[in-house]
């Protein structure tokens, strides 16, 4: 009896620090404040694993750049905004059909360590 084996893969990026124009309020319309974020895509990575070839991975560079790009553009008032738009674009730029985001913002809330939105969005057929 042959055995199927079903992967669930996963490229990760962690604690990526973006210094963006973010927040609902006034004075934080004029400042620049850090933001940490957290992907996780899942992504089949047994061709990347065989052939040792960037082009049959995800690659984590120019999706942090996309991401660092995304944030400092879009000067959101809200973190919920931020994690919506990341998931969007990673979904319909990479081979991924399930993404997982966090976004954080460190220094909003002097007595939290951070507060942070976390979404789980999924492609569906089309
Ligand atoms: N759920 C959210 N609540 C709040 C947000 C947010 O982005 N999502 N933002 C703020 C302010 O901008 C805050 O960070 C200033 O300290 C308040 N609540």
């Amino acid at each position: 009896m042959s055995k199927t084996i079903k992967n669930t893969d996963f490229v990760k990026i962690k604690g990526l620090k973006v210094d963006a124009v973010i927040g609902v309020f006034d004075w934080e319309r004029k400042i620049k404040q850090p933001l940490l974020i957290d992907v996780s895509m899942a992504t089949d990575i047994t061709k990347a694993g065989k052939s040792d070839d960037i082009q049959d991975a995800i690659n984590y560079k120019e999706v942090c750049d996309d991401i660092t790009e995304l944030c400092q553009q879009t000067k959101a008032m809200l973190i919920e905004r931020l994690a919506e738009l990341i998931a969007e674009h990673i979904l319909s730029k990479y081979n991924t059909t399930q993404v997982e985001v966090s976004v954080a913002k460190p220094t909003a809330i002097p007595e939290a360590d951070a507060v942070a939105v976390q979404i789980v969005r999924t492609s569906t057929a089309s």
